[in-house]
């Protein structure tokens, strides 16, 4: 049975992309994150992203989690999720993120955390 690859090209509804290298054999990948929108007034840089997956040996649709440390800004985004197939061979990749920003004192940490879903589609 065909199976979901984390491997490749994909891009979200917001217009980011992402880049995601070969998953080695315990399931870590690298990659690269391009965000084409940010919370910060920065200039928005190509960023890394660290993740692993569950091995693919026994499930077709796997789940995963990754996370990216903006090279622009303090803030760090960590996503879980997981990879759908349909019957036509098409992956989607359901994740939902937590985005963390820095904030001056421990007084703000309450509004330093966002949250939001999003689906990846591949280029
Ligand atoms: C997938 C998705 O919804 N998002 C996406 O593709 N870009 C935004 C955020 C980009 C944060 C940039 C760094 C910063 O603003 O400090 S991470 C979650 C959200």
């Amino acid at each position: 049975a065909r199976k979901c690859i984390l491997s490749g090209l994909w891009k979200n509804e917001l217009g980011s992309n992402m880049t995601i290298s070969a998953v080695n054999t315990d399931g870590g990948f690298t990659g690269l994150y391009h965000t084409a929108v940010t919370a910060t007034d920065k200039h928005i840089r190509v960023s890394p992203l660290k993740g692993s997956q569950k091995p693919t040996n026994q499930r077709k649709q796997l789940t995963f989690g990754f996370t990216v440390s903006w090279t622009f800004s303090n803030s760090m985004t960590v996503f879980v999720g997981q990879c759908f197939m349909d019957d036509k061979g098409k992956e989607t990749l359901k994740t939902m993120w937590l985005l963390r920003e820095e904030v001056s004192s421990p007084g703000d940490d309450w509004k330093a955390t966002r949250v939001g879903t999003n689906i990846f589609t591949r280029i």
